[in-house]
């Protein structure tokens, strides 16, 4: 049985917050706002997981009313996800996700990100693609002023 997912998240970039993605602290002179440590490519991968398992959104799980999530580590939150799609019997089929971003530069930070989702998600890092893009100076991000992500997940389990 394949069940697929998808996952979309924006945050803000802002001075005075360190700027991680995929769980990798980037060096910037801007970084990600918000009430957990805003890793906006472990939310949209979190929300395609959920997504794949029809359980709704990594709000719903983590909700920012919650001072338990202050300050979370969104590979944690991930991981947690992650067990709910264990205990359903499925494993990673593959992740694909995008990073919509003008700076900083994300390629020589791709293959830490790859390793540690792979890692979180129990899988083969031949399993998780991570790629970049600009929006060429256009929009919010092209102004810097916010970095966006989106993944697709494929889960996978067999049937008897
Ligand atoms: N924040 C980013 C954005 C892009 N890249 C890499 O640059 C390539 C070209 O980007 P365009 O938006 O001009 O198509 C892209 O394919 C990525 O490899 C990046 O590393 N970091
Ligand atoms: C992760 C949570 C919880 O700390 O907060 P944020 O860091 O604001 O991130 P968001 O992408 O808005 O997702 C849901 C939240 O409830």
């Amino acid at each position: 049985m394949i069940r697929i997912g998808q996952g979309f998240d924006v945050h803000q970039l802002t001075e005075g917050r360190a700027c991680i993605i995929g769980g990798v602290a980037i060096p910037h002179e801007k970084g990600l706002l918000g009430h957990s440590d805003a890793d906006v490519l472990l939310h949209a991968i979190t929300d395609a997981v959920l997504g794949a398992l029809a359980l709704g959104d990594i709000g719903k799980h983590f909700p920012d009313t919650d001072k338990a999530y202050k300050d979370a580590d969104s590979l944690k939150l991930l991981k947690q996800v992650w067990v709910l799609a264990k205990e359903r019997g499925y494993r990673l089929g593959n992740v694909d996700a995008t990073i919509i971003a003008q700076q900083p530069k994300m390629g020589p930070h791709i293959p830490q990100m790859r390793e540690i989702i792979a890692d979180a998600l129990e899988a083969e890092i031949d399993c998780v693609n991570v790629k970049a893009t600009t929006t060429e100076w256009l929009g919010f991000v092209g102004r810097e002023e916010g970095i966006a992500a989106q993944a697709v997940v494929c889960l996978q389990k067999n049937m008897l």
